[in-house]
């Protein structure tokens, strides 16, 4: 594998992310404030549970120095193979294929010393050369904290949610807060938070005892206005299953049940609507037949329908006037999927990501066509520019 890319290399592979991104239906990056909490053990019971239920599934880890879900799931030592120039991920069912740098080190124990150009380099790798195929869901397994792999994942992958795992203490819940933030300001939707080591139950006596504290996670998703998708309960079996690279297998059945349930809150928050795969709808905001920088203020809206990747459908809708609240939610139900502006306050960026709308800011002056054209393509950097040129607070931006 090579990190060393010229800007047509770089265009190149953008081009690959972009055509993979568009077979991909749901994108969900698996997040925590906290190491140690919980978080691959989560995005690995999602994969396999999700795929036991029939659909087709991808589990990447872009953890790359501190791999663990091919230990998870009994991977270790085995390498990947390439074909041409695709890297083969790894088959573990029919239905889900597993992909992580520990299957190209010689030694599964040896460690990378990589900074960041260098990982983000091999993230983008992973979507652009692995043959992944379509897939109905993408789950990646990200390293603790906010730095440039949850950060490159956010700016590569467009449509992309988060999951935010913490245990209920409150050292995991401070963090939980600056992971909640984090999303905010790169514009990656919370899909819902979990709660992990949630209480034991006791395997003599069947109560639950609640060693950590209980039900921190769930107020924290409440004060923060995101989804609470549930809670697993300290179980041994977690260790034995992870320990033997076996997945769910040890599991009891409380927590299997617990994680069933996390499942089908995750499917209801998901938007009825494909992104992706199957159609898109860009809405941006227009003056004079280009995006217009004051979101608030525009004179109206291209509305862009994508189907399979290409354009099919152009509208142009005038906004009902300005008042606080009411562009976003018009925009949302004109049932659009994603957004490109060239700043966004945040309280608008909220009601946007709430109704499952991904926002894209710090798009140029451009046409529609020549901006939705970009963006497919991966090229539009999200700056997570959050002024909305309302100046309505003695804010000044300056930049006009
Ligand atoms: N619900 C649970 N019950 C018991 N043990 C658990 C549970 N969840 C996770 N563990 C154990 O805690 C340890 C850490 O889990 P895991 O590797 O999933 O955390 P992580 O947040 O991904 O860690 P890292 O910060 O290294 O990425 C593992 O040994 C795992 O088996």
């Amino acid at each position: 594998m090579s990190c060393n890319t010229t800007d047509h290399e770089f265009e190149d592979q953008s081009q690959k992310i972009s055509q993979f991104l568009q077979n991909v239906g749901h994108k969900i990056v698996v997040m925590s404030g906290k190491g140690g909490v919980g978080k691959s053990t989560v995005a690995t019971n999602l994969a396999v549970f999700l795929s036991n239920q029939g659909y087709q599934v991808g589990l990447l880890d872009v953890d790359v120095h501190g791999p663990s879900i091919a230990g998870l799931l009994g991977l270790t030592g085995l390498k990947l193979n390439v074909i041409g120039d695709r890297l083969q991920p790894y088959q573990y069912t029919d239905n889900l294929k597993v992909m992580s740098i520990q299957g190209l080190l010689d030694q599964p124990d040896e460690p990378l010393i990589w900074r960041g150009p260098v990982k983000i380099g091999i993230i983008r790798q992973f979507l652009a050369d692995v043959n992944w195929g379509p897939l109905d869901f993408l789950i990646i397994d990200s390293p603790p904290g906010t730095g440039d792999e949850p950060l490159t994942v956010a700016q590569t992958i467009p449509g992309c949610q988060a999951v935010i795992v913490t245990t209920p203490q409150e050292i995991a819940l401070a963090d939980v807060r600056k992971s909640i933030q984090f999303c905010q300001k790169v514009n990656l939707p919370v899909l819902g938070l979990i709660e992990n080591m949630s209480g034991f139950v006791c395997p003599d006596c069947g109560s639950l005892h609640a060693i950590f504290k209980s039900g921190g996670g769930e107020k924290t998703a409440s004060e923060w206005h995101i989804p609470f998708l549930g809670r697993l309960p300290i179980d041994p079996g977690v260790v034995t299953a992870g320990d033997a690279g076996q997945a769910i297998s040890s599991l009891t059945n409380h927590t299997k049940e617990e994680m069933q349930h996390i499942v089908d809150t995750m499917l209801q928050q998901l938007p009825t609507k494909q992104k992706g795969a199957d159609s898109m709808k860009i809405a941006i905001p227009l003056a004079g037949g280009k995006l217009c920088s004051h979101f608030g203020h525009c004179e109206q809206f291209a509305f862009i329908t994508v189907t399979d990747g290409k354009i099919t459908e152009h509208k142009t809708l005038t906004p009902p006037p300005h008042a606080p609240g009411v562009i976003p939610k018009w925009v949302a139900d004109q049932g659009c999927t994603d957004i490109l502006v060239g700043g966004m306050g945040e309280a608008a960026q909220a009601i946007l990501q709430q109704r499952g709308v991904t926002v894209l800011c710090g798009a140029p002056s451009d046409t529609p066509e020549n901006l939705v054209t970009l963006y497919l393509r991966g090229e539009l950097v999200n700056t997570g520019n959050s002024c909305d040129h309302d100046h309505e607070h003695g804010h000044n931006c300056g930049s006009h």
